[in-house]
């Protein structure tokens, strides 16, 4: 079976709608996927990411998402701020269990990868202590250099696997979308996966080919 921390150089750069996508992909080739979001942050209700990631899959949100917390905060700040804990092995335990039901596992974090979930302990660590390896989304525009550069350095820092990275979202207005791609290359030594700005929730068939390729399938 196969399990993919899917990460990002930031929140809001397009971690769940990428995993989204590859969530659907898989499932339209008859593969049992899941979607495992340990802990989501400012949720007012039903968990926006993990309402999403279970539309692809059709596991109950409950089963994706098992730590909520209301602010929009990293889930260790969440932590402090609503004085409320969870349990690190609990959560370990729930993933080995959905490594057992599921093909693939897609497991999503909460904004970058250097983010902690408790104290001193980030996402790049529970990467590491779970022996998956990661899946790099970032922007496609200006900025997305320095911030993809530093979470590939960070990963490889601690021995991680770096499967791929994507740059999400480019629109043909930024210059940089032109040579991005390019530096990244040259920088990492992994050619990215570029993916437009769509309309909807769901990229081009060409890009979701690419993806499933990304991730070996
Ligand atoms: N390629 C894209 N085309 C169109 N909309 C996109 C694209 N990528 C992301 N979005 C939209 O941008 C917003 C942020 O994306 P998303 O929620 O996937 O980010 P995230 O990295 O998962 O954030 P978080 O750290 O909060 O989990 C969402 O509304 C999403 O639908
Ligand atoms: C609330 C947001 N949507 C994310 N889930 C959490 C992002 C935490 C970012 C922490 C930080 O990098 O400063
Ligand atoms: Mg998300």
């Amino acid at each position: 079976m196969t399990a993919i921390l899917v990460t990002g150089t930031d929140t809001g750069v397009g971690k769940t709608f990428i995993t989204y996508n590859i969530a659907r992909a898989l499932k339209e080739k008859g593969i049992r996927v899941g979607c495992f979001k340990p802990v989501e942050t400012y949720v007012r209700d039903i968990p926006e990411d993990g309402k999403l990631l279970a539309s692809a899959t059709g596991q109950s949100v409950d089963e994706v998402v098992p730590v909520r917390f209301l602010l929009p905060l990293a889930p260790y700040s969440a932590e402090i701020e609503e004085g409320k804990k969870f349990s690190l092995k609990e959560l370990r335990e729930r993933f080995e269990d959905l490594k057992r039901k599921y093909e693939v596992l897609l497991v999503e974090g909460a904004g970058g990868i250097a983010v902690p979930i408790k104290e001193n302990y980030t996402y790049g660590n529970l990467a590491k202590d779970w022996g998956v390896p990661v899946l790099v989304v970032g922007r496609a525009g200006l900025g997305t250099l320095n911030h993809t550069y530093l979470t590939w350095y960070y990963a490889k820092s601690l021995s991680l696997e770096v499967i791929g990275i994507v740059l999400n979202g480019f629109e043909g207005t930024d210059v940089s979308e032109k040579t991005n791609p390019r530096v990244v290359y040259e920088m990492t030594g992994l050619k990215p996966v570029c993916i437009r700005r769509s309309k909807g929730t769901l990229v081009s068939e060409e890009e979701k080919n690419l993806l499933l390729e990304l991730i070996g399938f």
